[in-house]
């Protein structure tokens, strides 16, 4: 299973290039960033360093808001040269990018999942039109206050993003699990932690949520129209997506992956999105789902196979 990234091939991307380490593709709203920082004994230096760059890359290209992010990391429950567990000296180094670079933006919507392959395969998705808000969840921590006991940097990431625009506002959804405060709960259940992270993202979409940010809206599961669940055990596949199918009713393009989570204890995970008022941005749109005037699409959503 290797972490990767789509990169377009839409007769619509205005623009292809590389910069320093990294790949990108722009069309007139969205500036998509892909980038692998090869296997090391310790990643936290290289993830600073790729993420300056990537600040960098969205300040002088005109895109200033990163609204979206994934991260696809080797070995991500395994310990680094120092004993350290891989993510948490990957959420080291993306910390120090964070508090020392102070980009503009608001703390980000992401993902951060194993990878079978190795190394880390970072992909962002930025934009220059809109008002981008960073959505919290009450029932949970902040991420980026969690306790030193998950590691001595917490993650930077809220829990969701909101992207008010012309076109059609979207919300993007970061991956999302059975935790309550800054704790995992169900721990070894599977079925519990499927309930809590269901519950979690309708906190996290329903009106009053949304409301206490300043944004008008009202969303529950129905309204996704993608899904991606990452579940760590691949026998756990089927009885994931018969609930996820029953609940996310929507007809969403629901894909399911085998993959392991940042914290060992986790089960599933639950990342989406949703079109408000309009088609989904031709950049979040799967391959083969056409847009409405049947045009071929490739969504900038990365594609993280199975084993
Ligand atoms: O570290 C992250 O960016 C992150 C990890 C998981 O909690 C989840 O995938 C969301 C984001
Ligand atoms: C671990 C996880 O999913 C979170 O911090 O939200």
């Amino acid at each position: 299973m290797i972490g990767s990234c789509d990169t377009w091939s839409s007769a619509d991307a205005v623009g292809t290039g590389a910069e320093w380490s990294l790949r990108y593709t722009h069309d007139d709203d969205f500036l998509s960033i892909s980038v692998f920082i090869p296997p090391s004994g310790r990643c936290a230096e290289a993830v600073r360093d790729v993420y300056a760059e990537i600040f960098a890359l969205t300040g002088w290209s005109g895109y200033p808001d990163i609204c979206r992010l994934w991260h696809y990391i080797g070995d991500i429950n395994g310990a680094n040269a120092d004993g350290l567990e891989t993510y948490r000296d990957f959420c080291v180094g993306r910390a120090r990018a964070f508090e020392e670079l102070r980009p503009p933006f608001g703390m980000p919507a992401a993902t951060g999942v194993g990878s079978s392959g190795e190394g880390i395969t970072v992909c962002v998705l930025a934009t220059r039109a809109g008002r981008l808000t960073a959505i919290e969840n009450p029932d949970q921590v902040p991420a980026y206050h969690y306790p030193t006991r998950y590691g001595p940097r917490p993650p930077s990431f809220a829990r969701a993003g909101y992207l008010e625009r012309a076109e059609g506002d979207v919300l993007f959804l970061s991956g999302t699990a059975s935790i309550v405060g800054h704790e995992t709960v169900h721990v070894g259940d599977l079925h519990g932690q499927l309930d809590r992270t269901l519950t979690n993202i309708r906190t996290v979409v329903g009106g009053p949520n949304l409301a206490r940010h300043g944004v008008d809206g009202h969303f529950g599961l129905a309204d996704f129209d993608r899904v991606k669940v990452y579940v760590r055990h691949a026998e756990h596949l089927p009885a994931v997506e018969a609930v996820c199918r029953a609940v996310f009713t929507g007809d969403p393009a629901v894909e399911l992956v085998r993959a392991d989570l940042c914290r060992s204890d986790l089960l599933v995970e639950v990342e989406g999105v949703i079109a408000v008022r309009g088609a989904l941005p031709r950049v979040l749109r799967r391959a083969d789902q056409p847009d409405r005037a049947g045009a071929p699409t490739l969504a900038q959503a990365p594609v993280v196979s199975a084993p």
